[in-house]
């Protein structure tokens, strides 16, 4: 899978996605990101990708020029186009569910604004969906776009040691994950709960489930009421 990103700031792609999981993915091959300098198209002397907004009002607007040649260039060979994803407080809120849809694609690309947005003509132009990571306003794009590219690609084949990796973990099945533990059984007199040493895989995963679902009812109400209404029956 690869994700091609438009972005002021290409180092930081360079630097956060070559580490840990994300990182040996892309070694593998099995994904590749490739950040874009929106600056290196703007045909300004002075390299400028922003101007004052029409009508008045604080901060600065993206320009279409920069980012219009930027895509145009990084799709002129291709027949199909990807998708174009605009990382947007404006956009549906990035869950597990529409992480999983994403994973699906073999090509993808990510436009990061800064300042106070971008013209809205780009959107029109290019974007075929704004998505956001949380109801709350950052300085740029680029973190959205690392959030949406570490989320998506861990449930990219290969990128994770098993599937099982990520089938049981936290909003995956509609739950919150289970308490994890590890060695040392006994830390400072906190015990492992007995049932995890003992052995009995399937009385393990019943323990598991009930407590998946007991926190998801405390901590995530919301999330229960949706898995009690598909699950009334086994509940
Ligand atoms: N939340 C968000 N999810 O995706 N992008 C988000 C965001 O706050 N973007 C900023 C909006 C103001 N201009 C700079 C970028």
């Amino acid at each position: 899978m690869k994700f091609d990103v438009l972005t002021l700031f290409p180092e930081l792609f360079n630097i956060v996605m070559r580490e840990s999981i994300i990182g040996r993915a892309q070694e593998n091959g099995i994904i590749k990101v490739n950040a874009i300098n929106i600056r290196d198209y703007s045909k300004d002397k002075h390299k400028k990708v922003d101007d004052y907004p029409f009508g008045g009002g604080t901060g600065m607007v993206m320009t279409c020029q920069p980012v219009i040649d930027a895509y145009n260039d990084i799709t002129k060979d291709m027949t199909v186009k990807p998708k174009v994803i605009y990382m947007s407080p404006q956009g549906r809120v990035l869950n597990q569910k529409i992480a999983k849809e994403l994973s699906t694609e073999e090509h993808l690309i990510l436009l990061c604004g800064h300042y106070e947005g971008i013209d809205e003509r780009i959107i029109e132009e290019i974007v075929d969906e704004e998505i956001s990571i949380g109801d709350y306003v950052l300085t740029g794009g680029e973190l959205p776009a690392m959030v949406l590219i570490d989320c998506v690609s861990r449930l990219v084949q290969g990128v994770l040691a098993s599937e099982n990796s990520y089938s049981e973990e936290s909003h995956f099945n509609g739950l919150l994950e289970y308490p994890q533990y590890t060695r040392p059984a006994d830390y400072n007199g906190k015990k492992v709960p007995d049932i995890l040493l003992s052995g009995h895989h399937a009385n393990i995963e019943k323990w598991r489930t009930q407590q998946s679902i007991e926190r998801t009812k405390q901590k995530r109400p919301d999330m229960y009421e949706v898995y009690e209404r598909t699950h009334k029956k086994n509940l």
